[in-house]
């Protein structure tokens, strides 16, 4: 068996880094990946899809936004080989970047191979070239993510759906994508697929798309992708699937009727479950909660002392910088000494539709449910000048203050840069600024964030 001082299982957003510091401050240290480094983010998340969502929009533009401009363009293709291999480019190059960096690391063996815990801190590793590994550690670090958690719906093993990973290998764009799930995933993947020219229909069984947020918001984001042609079923169940003639066919409740549709591909975009049934921490002791996350304190241990779990393992919010986050805390303290934990962390997200949604803070129902007494402020991007000029004025952008103290406890930008526009509110939020500081903040004119001005002046109308 061989003994490491830390062992790191999953080379996502938390383990990439953290092996490559532990590995710096000396420590003999081994990273486990049994697919690719950088995980989800860079193989099948965040950078895919945010690099299909650029020729998404590119496409919109040609085909809509550059007329209201006055700009012709008669007739325009999608060249979608060229698109999915501008996407696979660019995630080979942060692929490709972040193995070379780990492998120039001293101190660090990088295995390719399947862990699992065979005993206290003892791990089995499978490796790629066909080994059976044994090796231990002082310190164990999990960062194994989630994969697509699939519904248990009748006839669902006898389609061929498809998953956020498995879609972005698709070779031509389907006629009719059927999406089941309308969470970030299925609206990112809903409107791109949507603007490159395939039909679109999102059925989820939620009350409205993104129920955590407030009412107008999901209001909003809904008319804005039904004005886009995109079908949207809410409050609908699906009841069974079925595949003839290369077709699948949805069958679901929708106000109470049973109703059907067909399309060439399925994309299920439910949400995601952990990796734990595989792993198999309980081997080594360590507590799962009911769903299969890896429980943790607010230092990111497990109840075994010298286990972390890190990233969406922990059940925490499933976001890339949030994984990243979880390493700078677990990172400093263990090597600086510091005191550092998720208690009073922000967690800002953005939605990478168009226009974004990027939320910071309570929601106002939130902080109605807190009892607390607030304003609201709301402006709609058709009073945003950079919004006019451009021709991007659908969304709204909503603040929740505290009426007592004038502090922001929350945002929601509902904008075409909406992400760039909330981190300068976080910022304001984490530097305890009122809303009258900002209200009469100098922000160069005209851009997305100068409108913060505006949002807080509709306090005093
Ligand atoms: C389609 C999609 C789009 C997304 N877009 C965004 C976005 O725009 N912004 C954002 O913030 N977040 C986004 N996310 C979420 C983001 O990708 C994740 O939150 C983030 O990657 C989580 O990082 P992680 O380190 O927890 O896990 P991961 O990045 O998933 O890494 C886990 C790694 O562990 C490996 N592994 C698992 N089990 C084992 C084992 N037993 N042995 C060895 N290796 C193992 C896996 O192969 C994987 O490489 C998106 C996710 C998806 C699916
Ligand atoms: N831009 C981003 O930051 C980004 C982008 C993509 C994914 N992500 C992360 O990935 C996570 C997973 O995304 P996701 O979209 O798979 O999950 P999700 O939990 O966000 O959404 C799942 C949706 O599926 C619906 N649903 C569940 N079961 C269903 C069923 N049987 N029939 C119909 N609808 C059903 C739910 O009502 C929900 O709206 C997200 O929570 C997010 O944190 C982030």
């Amino acid at each position: 068996m061989k003994q490491y001082d830390a062992i790191i299982i999953g080379a996502g957003q938390a383990g990439t880094p953290l092996s490559k510091k532990l590995a710096k401050a000396g420590w003999k240290t081994a990273l486990i990946e049994k697919r690719f480094i950088g995980g989800t983010c860079v193989n099948d998340g965040c950078t895919p899809t945010k690099t299909l969502i650029a020729s998404a929009k590119a496409a919109y533009i040609a085909a809509k936004q550059a007329d209201e401009l006055g700009i012709k363009i008669g007739s325009f293709e999608i060249d979608f080989a060229k698109i999915m291999k501008r996407k696979n480019e660019i995630v080979m190059n942060g692929r490709e970047g972040s193995e070379k960096s780990i492998r120039e690391t001293e101190n660090l063996d990088l295995v390719f191979g399947e862990a699992i815990f065979t005993g206290d801190k003892i791990i089995e590793v499978r490796t790629t070239s066909g080994e059976v590994l044994e090796l231990s550690a002082d310190y164990f670090f999990i960062d194994t993510g989630t994969r697509t958690k699939i519904p248990d719906i009748e006839g669902i093993n006898k389609v061929p759906y498809l998953t956020s990973t498995s879609i972005l290998d698709l070779k031509q764009l389907p006629d009719h994508l059927l999406i089941l799930g309308g969470g970030y995933i299925g609206m990112e993947f809903g409107q791109l697929f949507k603007r490159l020219g395939s039909k679109v229909t999102i059925i989820d069984s939620a009350s409205t798309f993104l129920p955590k947020e407030d009412e107008d918001i999901c209001e909003e984001i809904t008319g804005i992708f039904r004005e886009d042609g995109i079908d949207v079923y809410q409050k609908s169940k699906a009841k069974s699937l079925e595949y003839t003639d290369r077709k699948i066919k949805i069958t679901f409740e929708h106000e109470g009727k049973t109703q059907a549709v067909s399309g060439d591909q399925l994309l299920i975009a439910a949400g995601r479950i952990p990796q734990s049934d595989l792993l198999k921490p309980e081997n080594s002791g360590i507590e799962i909660d009911e769903k299969g996350f890896i429980k943790v304190d607010d230092k990111l241990q497990t109840n075994v002392p010298g286990i972390y779990a890190l990233g969406e393992a922990n059940g925490g919010p499933a976001f890339t910088h949030i994984a990243f986050n979880d390493y700078i805390i677990v990172c400093y303290n263990l090597l600086n000494k510091e005191n550092r934990s998720t208690k009073d962390r922000p967690i800002p997200y953005c939605m990478f539709t168009d226009p974004q949604l990027a939320r910071v803070g309570m929601t106002e129902k939130q902080a109605i449910e807190k009892g607390l007494n607030i304003k609201v402020a709301k402006l709609p991007m058709s009073s945003v000048a950079r919004g006019v000029e451009t021709g991007e004025t659908r969304g709204i952008m909503k603040a929740v203050v505290d009426a007592d103290t004038h502090k922001i406890l929350g945002v929601a930008i509902l904008a075409v840069e909406g992400g760039e526009v909330m981190s300068v509110l976080e910022i304001a939020m984490r530097a305890g600024m009122t809303y009258d500081e900002l209200r009469n903040y100098i922000f160069a004119h005209p851009t997305y964030s100068e409108s913060i001005n505006n949002l807080f002046m509709k306090l005093d109308e």
